[in-house]
């Protein structure tokens, strides 16, 4: 035992002798990338992907040290075969998982004062003009649903509406959405502070654990956010309750006044207010 543990000190030491500053920013380098890989698969369907693609090498390298030539050969195989099944079976989250990386590139870029300040205004306006229109749509029970376009862009979806293009007002807002008007039904797309398209079809969200309260408008507002980094609000008809999707999660029952404050704080480069914690670390409503 005593042998173990000198030999281990002295394998230590001799590695030491060799460690130069280059091999510290190299291993910093790698647990930065596992940190931010957990993190991004973090609460994903891609979580237990990584704990089985875990447990798959663990298993391999077992049976590699206990020399089960037939298992090896087995989990070799499953691996190699498994890579293409798992790019074709996760392609909507690995999709999600680059574009948010790219999306936090931007952002940082926009935290150094880059850009994004001058559609500011624009987007202060349609805020406003956004959350007062859903106070009067809560108050009527109008159904609503609004996406803000923020870094992954929506052109796609806006081609399955009507194009618009239009300064966002709280009138026209209700306008759209009101029942009898021809693009009520569908969603909205803010682009730079200005209404982009309205009757857009999206893609609806196929996560089992969303609650059976909620119907296809809340379903295809938390689609949109799984493959984007979209931010939609939505208003219930059938409630009058205010939510605010991000990245899969619903955030029930906000006021005016906490919708204001959670889209200033997702949209706008310099934010006003982080006294609700908004946009982020909303908890999913489960059945
Ligand atoms: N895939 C979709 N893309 C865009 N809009 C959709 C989509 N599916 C449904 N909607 C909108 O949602 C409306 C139907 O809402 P439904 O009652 O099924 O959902 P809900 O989540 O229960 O909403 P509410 O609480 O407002 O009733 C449709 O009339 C349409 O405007």
């Amino acid at each position: 035992m005593i042998n173990i543990i000198y030999s281990g000190f002295q394998t230590f030491f001799s590695v030491m002798k060799t460690f130069t500053i280059w091999d510290a920013i190299d291993i910093a380098l790698v647990a930065f990338i596992i940190y931010k890989g957990i993190q991004l698969v973090r609460e994903t369907r891609a979580e237990q992907l990584v704990k089985g693609l875990l447990l798959l090498v663990i298993a391999y390298n077992l049976s590699l040290w206990l020399n089960l030539k037939a298992m090896s050969f087995l989990l070799v195989t499953v691996v190699q075969f498994g890579f293409v099944a798992i790019v074709v079976l996760f392609q909507p989250e690995l999709r999600s998982v680059l574009e948010h990386m790219g999306s936090t590139g931007m952002d940082k870029f926009r935290a150094f004062g880059f850009g994004g300040k001058e559609t500011d205004n624009y987007t202060r306006e349609a805020i406003d003009a956004v959350c007062s229109a859903a106070g009067m749509l809560q108050k009527n029970r109008i159904g609503a649903l609004i996406l803000f376009e923020r870094n992954t862009k929506l052109g796609e979806i806006a081609k399955t509406g009507t194009l618009v293009n239009a300064d966002v007002s709280a009138e026209l807002v209700e306008n759209i959405f009101y029942p009898k008007s021809p693009l009520h039904d569908g969603a909205m797309i803010i682009r730079g502070g200005r209404i982009f398209a309205a009757g857009c079809f999206l893609p609806l969200s196929q996560n089992q654990e969303i609650s059976r309260e909620l119907g296809t408008r809340h379903r295809a507002a938390l689609g949109i956010s799984e493959s984007s980094d979209v931010l939609v609000v939505v208003v219930s008809e059938e409630t009058g309750v205010i939510s605010l999707v991000e990245r899969g999660v619903i955030k029930r029952n906000l006021t005016t006044d906490t919708l204001r404050i959670a889209l200033e704080n997702g949209l706008l480069s310099e934010t006003v207010s982080k006294k609700y914690g908004f946009t982020s670390g909303f908890k999913v409503f489960r059945k």
